[in-house]
């Protein structure tokens, strides 16, 4: 049986939890980060990221987000150090925005929202396969990248030219020689937390890896986001907007941060 979800009020989070009960599983994701309660952790180490342009392969509308795609039978692009041991590989990138820019993030700091977030998705190379890695409590590790209003981003121009090829659900075009290192903030500062995919199957497999600065990107560049569609071409078009869920319960969980 396929499990139709959305964002919609009647496919939307409040709904997910009948076809996937772990919905209101022990750790859940995103989460509202509170600076004040997060505890510094010195034994965290420095993030490595190490990426190769040359591994972006393509960007599809997936009907949730669009996702640029990289290569990921060779250890060409990858995460470690931070809270993770061991290498992971970049699988994909995509991101979560809003219908307008008061809200659209998945993670908030302190109650705030931002208009858009980036999340960077890495499996864990201890594992044969990504969904091997996707179904164990150490297989994934995701960056999460906030970005806030301001002057245009040229690196996040580039994908967001590309957007016009996939306006509809299930498009893809290729998108070679991109390096995503260009969309990560001067400062590599982070929080961390155990927690899960923040879509179905909510699977709880992720080490959140938050960046504590935001990238910028402009008014106009927001409104190119929310011209992709939820549907497929011939259907009425629907806008992809408010693509994110809301902060789920901490239910216990410790939040560390790699800075005073
Ligand atoms: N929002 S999310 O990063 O949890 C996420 C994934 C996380 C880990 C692995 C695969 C994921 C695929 C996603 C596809 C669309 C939206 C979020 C996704
Ligand atoms: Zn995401």
């Amino acid at each position: 049986m396929s499990h139709s979800w959305g964002y919609g009020p009647h496919d939307g989070p409040e709904t997910w939890a009948k076809s996937f009960p772990i919905a209101d599983g022990p750790r859940q994701s995103p989460i509202d980060i509170v600076p004040t309660q997060a505890q510094h952790d010195p034994a965290l180490k420095q993030l490595k990221l190490k990426y190769d342009p040359a591994t972006a392969k393509s960007i599809l509308n997936n009907g949730h987000s669009f996702q640029v795609d990289f290569a990921d039978d060779e250890d060409n692009s990858t995460l470690s150090g931070g809270p993770i041991t061991g290498i992971y590989r970049l699988r994909q990138f995509h991101f979560h925005w809003g219908s307008s820019d008061d809200k659209g993030s998945e993670h908030t700091i302190a109650g705030t929202k931002f208009p858009c977030e980036l999340h960077l998705v890495h499996w864990n190379t201890k594992y044969p396969s990504f969904g091997e890695a996707a179904s164990q409590p150490d297989g994934l590790a995701v960056v999460g990248v906030f970005l806030k209003i301001g002057a245009a981003n040229p690196s996040l121009q580039k994908v967001l030219d590309a957007l016009d090829d996939i306006q509809a659900k299930g498009q893809q075009t290729t998108f070679p020689n991109f390096d995503p290192k260009t969309l990560l903030p001067g400062a590599l500062d982070f929080w961390t937390y155990d927690g899960s995919l923040t879509t179905p199957p909510l699977l709880e497999s992720v080490t959140w890896i938050v960046l504590k600065d935001p990238i910028s990107v402009s008014p106009a560049q927001m409104a190119k986001f929310r011209s992709l569609l939820f549907t497929p071409e011939g259907e009425p078009p629907c806008c992809m907007v408010d693509n994110y869920r809301p902060p789920q319960p901490l239910k216990g969980r410790k939040v560390c941060a790699s800075f005073k």
